[in-house]
């Protein structure tokens, strides 16, 4: 899947770091300092990231001219993720800048590590946020399964209680979430996401409680945790299974305490956020202590929500393929098809094991690889798939070994070897992307780039 990210700065030679730094991973990365260039920028097309500096003018600090800027992006069709950034410390801006639809923000000046991560954040929650339709994504499907779990989002979401939503991979738990808070009396607040399983063990208290100016070495301003950002609102602890115990204990105090204490500072600051937190681990681990802090999980889980996996609700197949094809149809500028029936009674039948994300990329692939007056089955790029739920799957060293050796191109030896990978995990995204050696947004974009 292509990235083009965006850098709007005033300042030409920040905007160049950034894009010295971030064009070695993205496609295309291009910067902008005026911001009268932003609509006919717009119109050649839109990121899919935009770094967004709000204080534009300099001099300014009130971060009007960003906040317009940003207003200008989020209307567009599909709007890009946004990442606010601020010289300032500016924690009200910031938010401001969350509750107006940015979906992150970083301080300047900023840490290489924790710019590409909030990069990679936004490219791989891009689908989900920008979902389907314009605004926020449906939760769709009509099966029992997705009726009741629709039933309890809206009993559950006007509650203050902490919800933890289980369910395999690409099910659609960060979907289940936005309508949590969507639907909560903390919706006019901002639900900020965090990905647990990608916070480096040595940055984890700085993102979520923050820290003071100086408190070390690379302490060059105040900057606000995940915490503080979020106050009034929801905070989205995804991937929460793949943290280490040592951070486990320390968001366990901040939840018992309903206080966080920056680091540097020397009294703690009260946090008013309710929790929503999701993995994919399966319960058995979850329970286990040597994995999962029972006493943490005990006030992460006062509500348990599950996520059925797509091969056991096959009724909302249908559907989805109609919703992504139309949605893929428009976006490329296709004309409408229908799939063939042989297609159809496969795709129902097919397990699904990447769940709705792997649907909906195999949709993308669909519309822009068909050419017949009906959707056939090969279009969808499933048969040559690796079926993840593949027991016993070789090692993944064998596989690329034993390829590398055939006539297959570089392209192809990576497909076999992520497939391979997933097939080894049963299709955890978090362990492949470890063994692969990569970040978990890296590999979804893999993913999405191989149609797997
Ligand atoms: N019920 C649904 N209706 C429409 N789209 C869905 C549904 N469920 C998931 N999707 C789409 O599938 C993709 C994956 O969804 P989401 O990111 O919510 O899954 P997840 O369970 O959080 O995945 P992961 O565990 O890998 O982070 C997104 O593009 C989302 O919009």
């Amino acid at each position: 899947m292509s990235s083009y990210v965006l850098i709007l700065d005033d300042d030409a030679d920040v905007a160049t770091a950034a894009q010295l730094l971030l064009r070695r991973r993205y496609t295309q990365v291009a910067t902008l300092c005026d911001p009268a260039g932003v609509p006919a920028l717009l119109a050649r097309g839109v990121p899919d990231v935009v770094l967004l500096d709000l204080n534009f003018t300099p001099g300014r600090i009130n971060g009007a001219e960003g906040l317009a800027l940003l207003d200008l992006l989020r209307s567009q069709v599909r709007p890009p993720a946004v990442i606010a950034m601020t010289a300032y410390a500016d924690v009200p801006l910031a938010v401001e800048a969350l509750k107006r639809g940015a979906g992150d923000f970083i301080t300047k000046p900023w840490d290489n590590t924790r710019l590409i991560a909030a990069v990679d954040q936004a490219l791989a929650r891009r689908d989900a946020v920008r979902g389907g339709a314009v605004g926020a994504p449906e939760l769709m499907g009509e099966s029992r399964a997705m009726r009741e779990l629709k039933a309890l989002i809206a009993s559950v979401a006007p509650t203050e209680a902490n919800v933890m939503v289980l369910g395999e991979n690409g099910v659609g738990k960060e979907l289940v979430a936005r309508a949590i808070h969507a639907a909560s009396r903390r919706a006019v607040g901002t639900l900020l996401a965090v990905d647990m399983g990608a916070l480096p063990e040595s940055t984890f208290e700085s993102e979520l409680f923050g820290h003071r100016k100086g408190s070390f070495t690379d302490a060059k301003a105040d900057r606000a945790g995940r915490f503080q950002a979020a106050r009034g609102g929801s905070l989205f602890l995804d991937e929460i299974g793949n943290m280490p115990l040592a951070a486990q204990a320390k968001l366990l105090t901040a939840l018992e305490r309903r206080e966080v204490t920056p680091i540097g500072a020397d009294k703690p600051e009260a946090v008013d956020v309710r929790i929503i937190s999701a993995t994919n681990l399966d319960e058995a681990r979850l329970f286990d202590p040597s994995v999962f802090r029972a006493d943490l999980l005990f006030r992460l889980n006062t509500i348990v929500l599950r996520v059925p996996p797509l091969r056991e609700r096959r009724e909302d197949v249908p559907l989805l393929l109609r919703h992504y094809l139309t949605l893929y149809q428009q976006q490329y500028d296709r004309p409408a098809r229908n799939i063939s029936a042989a297609a159809m009674d496969m795709l129902v039948r097919h397990d699904w094991p990447g769940n709705v994300r792997a649907l909906r990329h195999a949709c993308e692939r669909a519309v822009i690889l068909g050419q017949h007056g009906e959707y056939s089955m090969a279009d969808f790029g499933l048969a040559a798939a690796v079926p993840v739920s593949a027991s016993a799957a070789e090692p993944v060293v064998v596989a690329t070994a034993a390829t590398a050796g055939g006539d297959m191109t570089l392209d192809a030896i990576e497909r076999t070897a992520i497939a391979a990978t997933l097939a080894q995990f049963n299709g955890n995204i978090s362990h492949a992307a470890k063994t692969l050696g990569i970040s978990r947004a890296a590999l979804y974009r893999k993913l999405g780039k191989h149609g797997i």
